[in-house]
């Protein structure tokens, strides 16, 4: 009852009135005693309400006094997997993130993402969601099918014919934030602050063209709208028994920050000469028009703006959309690598000497510069390939990509295992990536060995149920090569102009709180010190 009457609460709430309250309430110590006890009250009451459901599976003992898990699980992710996992198996539930949640590790993982029933994007959407907290109006008007259909036919394909302007963007990208280096190098703070402009930059030559890339609002908003917006949206765990709160909050975010407004401002502003200039020439079939050859233009070509919407309107969100998908997670994916190889001992010389090796085999002298990489060369660096894999498999990635059942079914695993209509299988993704009978037989998982993958036959995008890193399925991340080719480029020239050294003690993180190591590192040119 009280569940529901929280629930219905939060359904009939005045958005921007009750916002305001909330706020003002919450700041107030009777307001957080108030909103602490709730939610306690909130979690306790969906156990009770769930508890008697049969699931057909074990159940975590909830170690707080509601019979929850999630504060066990978040102090130690990795050893609340490995107990849990040893006394109950691949499959069971606990209460967890504010909700009932199935997790499911082994070849079980399957049965959740070729399943039709379950919705990441949904299971996603009650704690970030993207389309509300940059206002781009409804999902259905641009959903991640929408988003997966364009990488699919206008990027993934194209990747060979995109590779040269993608190289010469990175290229540009490093050397901004590299500037010049003497002999007695130069010393960095952070790997991602290097990266993420690069990656920017190679995004945007292929999404609007190499022209538009020079726009420096544009890209700034490319670098930065993901951080900036999702610092809008501190943690708020409070808030995680609540999805129609949170989903109130993110709406809230989405309408009101200046954050967001200024973005999509800057995006606008970029965009509206460059659209306006080709629409006037589509309009009037100019022949001295030369066609673009970007994601804009196809976009422009192939999709409609929803009724209401002015097509500037729909291309920021387009951009705003793709931004996020691509941008941060292939700048945190190049930060991860870097930081391993500076973490491993004669790793970046092994990395050297293969890059030469391929020149040379490939009848390129070993003295060539970055302007000789192409697609096919790319693809011959296997030792790292390997690195990528292998520092995606050792990621801090535990129990993770939330699926919600969205039918009105329950559905039940091959071993019994019921999820109910509404609740979440989420996918044990260590579990998996640490579990010897997928890898292969593989020794030691549980240590970052950047070769293991060396003759394995597993290339860095090869999905399955023993690499969960891009997902699995119909809806695994149809921009992996693009992300891949680019963290490969982004290492390959390095490699090729510069040692990389780190200064003092790395950090690599244990838990999801920190998204990546961390640690000060010298850059120093190859060619002075070799
Ligand atoms: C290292 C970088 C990246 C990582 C780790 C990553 C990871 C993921 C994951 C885990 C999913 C969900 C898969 C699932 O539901 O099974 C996904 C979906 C998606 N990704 Fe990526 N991604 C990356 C880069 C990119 C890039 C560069 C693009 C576009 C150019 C992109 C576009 C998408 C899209 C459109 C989807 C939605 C697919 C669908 O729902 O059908 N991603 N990604």
């Amino acid at each position: 009852m009280l569940f529901q009457y929280i629930h219905h609460l939060a359904e009939r709430f005045d958005h921007k009135k009750t916002l305001d309250q909330l706020q003002t309430f919450a700041s107030t110590p009777e307001g957080a005693v108030g909103i602490t006890a709730a939610v306690a009250l909130v979690a306790g009451a969906s156990y009770l309400k769930n508890k008697n459901n049969d699931r057909g599976c074990p159940k975590v003992p909830g170690s707080s006094v509601w019979g929850t898990s999630t504060e066990e699980y978040r102090a130690d992710p990795k050893a609340f997997i490995v107990k849990w996992q040893n006394e109950l198996g691949p499959v069971y539930h606990a209460e967890l993130f504010g909700h009932t949640a199935t997790v499911v590790s082994g070849s079980y993982v399957r049965e959740i993402f070729l399943n039709d029933k379950f919705d990441f994007m949904a299971g996603l959407h009650r704690t970030f969601d993207n389309m509300l907290l940059t206002n781009c109006g409804p999902y259905e008007d641009l959903s991640a099918a929408h988003t997966s259909e364009v990488v699919k036919k206008f990027l993934s394909p194209h990747l060979k014919h995109f590779t040269p302007r993608v190289i010469e963007h990175l290229q540009q990208g490093l050397k901004a934030q590299t500037g010049e280096i003497s002999a007695e190098g130069k010393q960095f703070p952070h790997v991602y602050g290097l990266v993420q402009h690069p990656v920017a930059l190679a995004s945007a030559s292929v999404f609007v063209g190499p022209e538009l890339s020079k726009n420096e609002l544009l890209i700034d908003s490319f670098k930065n709208m993901v951080i900036d917006v999702g610092s809008e949206l501190l943690p708020n765990p409070w808030l995680e028994p609540f999805p129609r709160l949170n989903r109130l909050r993110m709406w809230w975010v989405g309408k009101t920050s200046s954050t967001v407004k200024r973005h999509r401002g800057q995006l606008a502003t970029a965009l509206k000469p460059e659209l306006d200039r080709r629409l006037k020439a589509m309009a009037s079939n100019d022949s001295n028009w030369e066609r673009p050859d970007d994601i804009l233009q196809n976009l422009l070509e192939h999709y409609t703006p929803p009724k209401g919407m002015d097509t500037l309107n729909y291309m920021v969100n387009w951009m705003t959309q793709l931004t996020f998908a691509a941008i941060h997670t292939t700048s945190e994916g190049s930060t991860w690598v870097l930081y391993r190889l500076l973490q491993t001992p004669g790793l970046w010389e092994e990395l050297y000497q293969e890059q030469n090796e391929v020149l040379e085999a490939s009848g390129i002298d070993s003295s060539a510069g970055a302007e000789v990489f192409t697609r096919e060369i790319l693809n011959k660096f296997v030792k790292m390939d390997s690195v990528i894999r292998e520092t995606m498999r050792a990621r801090t990635a535990y129990i993770t990509l939330p699926h919600i059942n969205k039918s009105n079914e329950v559905v039940t695993l091959s071993n019994g295992a019921k999820i109910y209509p509404g609740e979440s299988a989420y996918i044990n993704v260590w579990s998996n990536h640490n579990d010897p009978s997928l890898q292969n037989s593989m020794k030691d998982l549980q240590q970052f060995k950047p070769l293991r993958f060396l003759d394995a036959e597993k290339n860095s995008t090869k999905i399955g149920e023993d690499f969960l890193f891009f997902g699995m399925g119909k809806h695994a991340c149809p921009g992996r090569w693009f992300a891949v080719q680019e963290i490969k480029t982004i290492v390959a020239l390095l490699l090729r102009e510069y040692k990389l050294e780190a200064v003092g003690d790395l950090f690599f993180p244990e838990v999801e709180s920190i998204p990546f190591p961390m640690g000060e590192f010298k850059i120093y040119p190859r060619k002075q010190v070799a």
